[in-house]
């Protein structure tokens, strides 16, 4: 796909401040488990929070094509920054976007999409993953507010995090639509981060279970009308898989990167093992899928940016950049060998950084009910 100068430029400016102040320090917040907050706090000040807010409301809103450029820059640094942006710009901002009313927009998306406080979507809970719309934690009404109680689970930055969109269930006889939406500051009281979980990568984010115990909120929180939440959390999801996509071709692409240069520079049998079939057509093949999936994520974001339905295409870029991710890392660490399993190359953390990709904003089997249902209705 040809770029427009606008879209370079804006390439060219996240990849310059990855250079310098993201994959340098990716190994050691991995290894420390370090929340990059001067990092992200950067990304955020070069307007990477809200990338798809319009000014009026503290975004950039350089479109889900340019967004999709820079999460891959990010993701191309390190996998967990990558997940804290795309999160807080479309499962954050969106709903608050699409749904709210012009004050919660002022009180909430302002600050979120002018890089000032990052977002949380609290949807998933114990139990209740795939199949979105079992939820159990309740939102009782209570004269002007609303009483939340309940566990949300797998919440990236549920603790580092500023502003929650929380869905509960406000009506348990009318199934999907007794499920509501509403923004939650995460220092209110009754938002508790019960535990913040050890995971295989991504270490630099943090993914948090929060147990909602009495927490009360302002009537005027509710996102949308009561019954609306489910509609509200599928709706940011399709976005939110686009951002997905991008930061798993980010990731392959860094790990395909190092596995060439690394290719040319290790010699075996008297020569650079670049120069052995074997090794130029595995590296040959991760070129091509890098690029093939980045057609994909990109096609998914222009249909986004020109108003156009696309959610087979974002299902389909997140399947297919997920999967190929994984492969394509496992592919890197083979082209290293022995080394390529040690923490002391990047290709260890990236593989075990992408593996999550095809797990989170809806799993490879969602992804294909959803393709499914698109091609079943064609
Ligand atoms: C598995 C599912 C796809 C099943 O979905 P359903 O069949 O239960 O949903 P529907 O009945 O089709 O739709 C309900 C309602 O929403 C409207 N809708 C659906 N999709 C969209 C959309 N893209 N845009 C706008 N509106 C949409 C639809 O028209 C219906 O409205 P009406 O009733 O017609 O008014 C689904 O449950 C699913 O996707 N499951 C996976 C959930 C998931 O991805 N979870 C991960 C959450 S995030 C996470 O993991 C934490 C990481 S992080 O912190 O983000």
């Amino acid at each position: 796909m040809i770029l427009t100068e606008e879209q370079t430029m804006i390439q060219d400016m996240a990849r310059g401040y990855v250079r310098e102040h993201i994959a340098p320090f990716s190994e050691e917040w991995d290894k420390n488990k370090t929340f990059p907050a001067e990092a992200l706090q950067g990304l955020g000040e070069l307007g990477f929070y809200g990338m798809l807010v319009p000014e009026q409301w503290g975004g950039s809103e350089i479109g889900y094509t340019a967004a999709a450029l820079v999460l891959e820059e990010i993701a191309a640094g390190d996998g967990a920054c990558s997940t804290v942006i795309s999160v807080t710009n479309s499962v954050g901002c969106m709903p608050i976007l699409n749904f709210g009313t012009d004050e919660q927009k002022e009180k909430f998306l302002k600050p979120l999409a002018s890089g000032q406080k990052l977002g949380a979507f609290c949807l998933t809970e114990p139990h209740a993953g795939s199949d979105a719309a079992d939820l159990k934690t309740k939102a009782v009404k209570d004269g002007d507010h609303y009483i939340l109680n309940g566990v949300k689970q797998f919440i990236t930055s549920g603790k580092n995090g500023d502003i929650a969109i929380v869905f509960a269930v406000t009506d348990p006889s009318a199934g999907k639509k007794g499920i509501s939406a509403f923004v939650v500051p995460t220092d209110t009281p009754g938002y508790i981060v019960a535990n913040v979980e050890d995971k295989m990568g991504q270490n630099a984010s943090d993914t948090a279970q929060i147990v909602f115990e009495d927490c009360k909120i302002p009537a005027e929180n509710l996102l949308g009308k009561e019954g609306e939440g489910y509609k509200i959390a599928l709706s940011g999801l399709e976005g939110g898989r686009i951002g997905i996509a991008a930061q798993a071709v980010g990731m392959a692409r860094a790990a395909y990167e190092y596995a060439l240069q690394y290719a040319k520079d290790r010699t075996s049998f008297g020569k650079p093992i670049f120069k052995h079939q074997a090794v130029q057509f595995k590296l040959a093949d991760m070129a091509t899928q890098v690029d093939a999936a980045r057609n994909m994520v990109l096609n998914a974001a222009q249909l986004r940016d020109a108003g156009k339905p696309c959610l087979k295409e974002a299902c389909m870029a997140k399947l297919f950049a997920s999967e190929i991710a994984e492969k394509i890392c496992s592919d890197a660490i083979q082209v290293l060998g022995g080394y390529g399993y040690l923490k002391d190359y990047p290709v260890e953390r990236i593989y075990r950084d992408v593996r999550i990709a095809q797990i989170y904003e809806g799993t490879s089997e969602v992804q294909k009910m959803v393709i499914a249902r698109a091609i079943g209705s064609e």
